[in-house]
């Protein structure tokens, strides 16, 4: 039984997994598009001369902030679907003052992209905000490069917090060593620089998601790749362009893990994006012992895709840290339950970042596995998993995290007894279909 109670303001999941039987998960499922790629594809459209169209657009709650940001400024995006967007752009430099705050809901992509966008439309002036758990996330990271190339930002706890005012400015070119390996600090400054004369360059320590290097290519602008180092050439200009979004591999993670660990299962999940700079989850999973092939690799409006069948498997333990985390840092909370119930002690290390997401994801992760009865002990850069303790249902937190809420919920799938889960509504942030999928499935 998996029930949805929508009589209140925020949603209870209750799943009752005795009452599953053993039959395993099987057939086909079909994930919503990818949110790193959503965004950009909107944040791009918008700032090109010309139309882009969207196929595939994610239609979860972050990408929507991010089309109501950009509408707010003078964008023509029609409604959103996942058949076909179009957007009419505005053409670099002509974003219009908007009339009230804008407000990047839960979205982090959102507020930290955009806020290199603003920053550089000279003579405008804008005030940004989001919901409580965006407003407690770190924005100096942002900010601080921002400021170097001449931007006027101010904020709560000197311009680190949201809400945030800026004074549009013309700003001058960088080459910003990042002491973080993160795709939204890397498009943020890439995304500054459209309009500065002269290179912008961004190294950082790992190499992080690229598809604002692909896409930003894809829309004329030139941007070249030297290992971790990206360069863009200022006074760009940005032609609006076709973008067909792929399935979010973020999204298909919570069934390569459901697949593994829920014995008898068989599933085929398609359409799914597997760009190199995202597949850290693939790797660790084969490493842990899953049984997972890509099937029908192909190349979809510049970025790889395959469909991914994934069989059940006894996992092992293994150490997940370094150079793959940037690769995986979303799929972190649902690994985790992955070596809750995997042989051996899992060592997952190098991932402090995990604390400014949406929650604080590892005390979050922590917490509600072992009120399942799992063993989990937190690291400050991590966690320490012995896995193999029988997970018991009961009532859980999701912390109002989107990610938090699904992983549990694939927890709950393998435990004995009811578990419930509040604010499930937050799977909507980045994947509205995750319950009706999960039903579907039963
Ligand atoms: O650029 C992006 O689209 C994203 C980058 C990552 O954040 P960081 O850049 O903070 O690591 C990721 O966690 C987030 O979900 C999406
Ligand atoms: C961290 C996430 O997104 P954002 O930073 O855009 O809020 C996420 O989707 O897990």
């Amino acid at each position: 039984m998996i029930d949805l109670d929508t009589t209140q303001a925020h949603h209870t999941l209750s799943i009752d997994a005795d009452q599953l039987g053993d039959r395993g998960l099987h057939g086909r499922i079909t994930i919503p598009g990818d949110k790193s790629i959503s965004h950009r594809a909107l944040m791009l459209g918008s700032l090109a001369s010309g139309e882009t169209t969207i196929r595939g657009l994610l239609l979860g709650e972050d990408p929507r902030s991010t089309a109501a940001c950009f509408r707010a400024m003078g964008a023509e995006i029609s409604e959103l679907n996942s058949e076909l967007v179009t957007v009419k752009g505005i053409g670099l430099g002509n974003l219009r003052e908007p009339l009230n705050i804008l407000d990047a809901g839960n979205s982090g992509t959102t507020l930290r992209l955009m806020l290199g966008v603003l920053a550089s439309h000279a003579d405008r002036f804008f005030t940004v905000t989001g919901d409580a758990s965006l407003r407690s996330r770190p924005m100096a990271r942002v900010v601080n490069p921002l400021k170097e190339m001449g931007a006027q930002i101010w904020g709560r706890e000197s311009g680190n917090k949201a809400p945030l005012a800026i004074a549009g400015q013309t700003l001058k070119s960088i080459h910003y060593h990042s002491p973080i390996a993160s795709a939204q600090v890397k498009s943020c400054i890439l995304l500054a620089g459209l309009m500065v004369d002269g290179e912008t360059i961004v190294t950082e320590p790992e190499r992080s998601r690229d598809h604002s290097e692909r896409m930003l290519r894809a829309f004329g602008a030139t941007v070249e790749v030297d290992g971790n180092m990206v360069y863009l050439k200022g006074k760009a200009t940005l032609e609006g362009q076709p973008v067909t979004v792929p399935g979010d591999i973020s999204s298909a993670a919570f069934w390569l893990v459901a697949g593994s660990i829920v014995p008898n299962s068989d599933l085929l999940i398609e359409n799914v994006g597997v760009n190199p700079t995202r597949t850290g989850i693939l790797e660790v999973l084969a490493e842990m012992g899953a049984d997972i092939t890509l099937e029908n690799s192909r190349e979809v409006a510049g970025e790889p895709v395959a469909d991914l069948r994934v069989r059940s498997a006894q996992l092992k333990a293994c150490t997940i840290g370094g150079a793959v985390i940037p690769r995986l840092i979303d799929e972190i909370p649902v690994l985790a339950v992955a070596a809750a119930c995997a042989e051996g002690t899992t060592i997952i290390q190098d991932a402090a970042e995990l604390r400014v997401k949406e929650s604080d994801r590892i005390t979050a992760i922590a917490t509600q596995l072992n009120h399942m009865g799992a063993n989990v002990s937190e690291r400050a850069d991590g966690l320490e998993i012995i896995g193999g303790t029988p997970l018991v249902g009961t009532s859980l937190e999701s912390y109002d995290d989107h990610r938090i809420c699904m992983s549990l919920a694939i927890a709950a799938i393998v435990a004995s007894g009811k578990t419930t889960i509040d604010h499930a509504e937050s799977a909507a942030i980045s994947y509205p279909s995750f319950i009706p999928t999960l039903q579907q499935l039963y």
